[in-house]
């Protein structure tokens, strides 16, 4: 599973003004149909290599972008079949019909099947769940590859309701612009492989794929303060502040102060007691403070959280420190990243609505703050409505103590000054590109090793 780097992701009203507007500047919608064909049948081609092509044609515009593929396929020489649900009922998809030469056959039990199947039955227009007896004989297709053309047919582009798709796929053609659903669980471990055809669609979008990791060499002139201190406060399990403090320099901080512990796993971290807190905010050097990984709600967080935010120093905060902060964030005015993973999310967003990234954006709006709704499909959404999808992440981050090591990467990126939401994307990405590199066996120390 894959999407490509620094994607656009748009919503299906917003593909459908992005198509409208590249019409009104001269590009019809037919020959954007024919692009996407053609990039259809382009992959479908070389997917095939040789083997029988069976296309699935729906009766709106989806299923012409199957028919147009289809024609081109066969130009090319390609053993291809074309199979429909419905007659087309779109003017495109009718023209489209009309120039395949080749039979038509129904999608019924006497359909055969072939090696690759194209799904052009629905796209975009997905109004309702496909009906049982559809979804039950498209399951049964015994296909050994599907290509999707803009999503998988049944799956809600928009990611709002979780429609299952009865042939997952194996590579998915998004069309203009990556969906929502390929980037958001449960649709997009459906969709495979996402590649983007362009098509000549122009989308300038705040919702983007994650971009690739950040590879920064340090200025020739660089020093340990000029690359970032951060000061990471440790409560009754120091554990896991080590961790983000080593994470932190490992992510590029030039300097990491680990609070309230007498340890720490690498010697360049400066361990030091907590009474030195309070001093320790006050170093206008210090350019990120992190608080919350091992450090339960009460007390003694709340007034950790309380004079962090005094500092008035970019803050990252983890777990329980997200609620400790919220009232003073919901006033407004501090520059903060929050972490938090699905449970720690709903705790702290209870009234947030719609898909993953629909609740990530409310919580940015309503807290200010850069949000990284963590997950498989992990959302980073800033208050000003940008959004990083970082989907598909990495599975081998779903061990204890892979949060913490994210908290820290934040803070290296966040103290060296800049804008908070480029800080969290950069730590995500540094975060799954380390996991990637070191895979089978990972434990979160494995992240801040060598
Ligand atoms: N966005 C773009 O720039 C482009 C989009 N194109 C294609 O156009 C697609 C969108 O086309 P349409 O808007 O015609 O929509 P679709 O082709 O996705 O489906 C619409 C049709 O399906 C019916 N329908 C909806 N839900 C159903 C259900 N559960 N069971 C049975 N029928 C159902 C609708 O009544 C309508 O007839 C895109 O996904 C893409 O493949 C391309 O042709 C070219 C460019
Ligand atoms: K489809």
């Amino acid at each position: 599973m894959s999407v490509p780097a620094d994607a656009p992701i748009l919503t299906s009203s917003a593909m459908r003004d992005a198509e409208a507007a590249c019409a009104a500047s001269g590009t019809s919608l037919s020959e954007l149909m024919d692009r996407a064909g053609a990039a259809v049948a382009d992959i479908a081609w070389r997917m095939a290599a040789g083997a029988p092509v069976l296309i699935l044609c729906g009766p709106g515009n989806n299923g012409g972008d199957g028919y147009v593929a289809a024609r081109l396929l066969r130009e090319r020489g390609a053993n291809v079949r074309v199979a429909a649900l419905a007659p087309p009922t779109t003017d495109l998809a009718k023209a489209a019909r009309a120039k395949w030469a080749g039979a038509v056959e129904p999608i019924d039990e006497t359909l055969a099947p072939a090696p690759v199947a194209v799904d052009a039955l629905f796209g975009v227009g997905l109004t309702r769940p496909l009906a049982a007896e559809l979804a039950g004989r498209l399951r049964a297709l015994a296909v050994r590859r599907v290509i999707a053309v803009d999503v998988p047919s049944g799956v809600d582009a928009d990611g709002e309701h979780d429609w299952a798709p009865p042939l997952p796929a194996h590579v998915t053609v998004a069309l203009g612009a990556l969906k929502r659903a390929h980037v958001l669980l449960p649709a997009a471990q459906h969709c495979g492989r996402v590649l983007l055809a362009g098509i000549g669609i122009v989308c300038d979008a705040t919702i983007r794929t994650l971009p690739r990791p950040p590879a920064p060499l340090p200025g020739v002139t660089s020093h340990k303060f000029s690359r970032g201190m951060m000061l990471v406060r440790a409560g009754p399990m120091p554990g896991a502040a080590a961790l983000a403090a080593a994470a932190g320099l490992r992510a590029g901080a030039g300097y990491a102060v680990l609070s309230g512990a007498d340890t720490a796993p690498l010697s360049a971290i400066i361990a030091e007691d907590g009474d030195h807190y309070p001093a320790r905010l006050g170093d206008k050097r210090v350019g990120a403070v992190v608080i919350g990984p091992g450090y339960p709600a009460g007390m003694a967080l709340d007034r950790d959280v309380a004079s962090a935010i005094d500092s008035a120093r970019p803050l990252v905060l983890d777990a329980a420190a997200i609620d400790a902060a919220l009232p003073r964030l919901r006033g407004g005015g501090l520059t903060a990243i929050l972490t938090p993973h699905e449970g720690e999310f709903v705790r702290a967003f209870p009234g947030a609505e719609g898909g993953k990234i629909d609740r990530a954006l409310a919580a940015a709006a309503e807290t200010g703050s850069v949000v990284i709704y963590k997950g498989a499909d992990t959302v980073i959404a800033a208050p000003d409505g940008r959004v990083a999808a970082a989907w598909p992440g990495s599975p081998w981050l779903a061990t204890a103590g892979t949060g913490d090591v994210l908290a820290g990467a934040c803070g290296a990126m966040l103290s060296r000054g800049g804008d908070p939401f480029d800080a969290a994307v950069q730590a995500a990405a540094w975060h799954i590109a380390r996991a990637a590199h070191i895979g089978p066996g990972l434990v979160a120390d494995d992240l801040v090793g060598e």
